[in-house]
């Protein structure tokens, strides 16, 4: 588990990583069905986790906080500079964390996303329902953010991972956000990290309550992997390489 003070990222198939304070990778990721944590595997659910820094139910208390001052949807920038600057951060923390990884300079995906980002916020409220077989709270989708905040509900489980076409539940870690890579890191990173299917199942007799924060790339950019094919082809070619290698990364 997480010490305080530390930043964990777990899980995704290719490149499983967590971050120590130092913002160092090493592998480690949550086991389903107990068993605590260990060594990220080929077929782990690419789910992230992220270990709040310093007080660990800042996060928590903060959100309270914002399910009233909100309606369903805002906007961070408009109605929370505050709390919009701090995810920012923490954003930034874990996207340059992800371009270090991959041996990339840790802007290019920052820099790809354009200095008028966008955060929004959805509080998902699914009401019980005494057929839980028959309805789904939200159906499985990828985010199209480049990260996503999720604080779930402290009490009761939901939130579904889909890995070779089985449903996963993902565990309430308590005082712990869940982050979701979302498809526009998938595709600046080349599909290196993958956005992960989802969804959301209902309890029978408990409602329950998430909040969402989805970070976006300035919409007027083009989002793109980040190593440019036409620019090193003739590079690699020459070097007897494939140039298409390369643009995976
Ligand atoms: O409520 C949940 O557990 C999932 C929410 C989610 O995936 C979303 O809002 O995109
Ligand atoms: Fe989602």
């Amino acid at each position: 588990m997480a010490e305080s003070g530390k930043v964990e990222i777990v899980g995704k198939p290719v490149q499983d990583l967590v971050l120590n304070s130092e913002n160092q990778p090493k592998n480690y990721i949550y086991k389903e069905g107990g068993g605590g944590f260990r060594d990220a595997q080929d077929d782990d659910i690419p789910v992230i986790h992220l270990h709040r820094l310093s007080s660990p139910s800042t996060a928590q208390q903060e959100l309270a906080k914002l399910h009233h001052a909100l309606n369903s949807w805002g906007c961070f920038q408009e109605y929370c500079p505050t709390v919009y600057r701090k995810y920012k951060a923490e954003t930034e923390v874990i996207i340059k964390a992800m371009t270090n990884s991959l041996n990339l300079e840790e802007d290019c995906f920052l820099n790809e996303c354009g200095e008028r980002d966008v955060m929004f916020l959805r509080f998902n409220y699914y009401p019980p329902c005494p057929m839980p077989d028959h309805v789904l709270g939200l159906k499985p989708h990828a985010d199209g953010s480049t990260i996503t905040f999720l604080l779930q509900d402290k009490l009761v489980q939901g939130l579904q991972g889909l890995k070779y076409d089985q449903w996963f539940k993902v565990p309430i870690i308590l005082d712990a956000l869940v982050i979701n890579v979302g498809d526009q890191t998938e595709i600046l990173s080349n599909g290196i990290f993958r956005s992960p299917i989802h969804r959301a199942v209902i309890n029978s007799e408990k409602e329950r309550l998430t909040v969402a924060i989805f970070c976006l790339a300035d919409s007027e950019k083009e989002i793109k992997p980040v190593k440019n094919y036409s620019e090193i082809y003739f590079q690699y070619y020459h070097q007897g390489k494939r140039p298409i290698e390369a643009s995976k990364i």
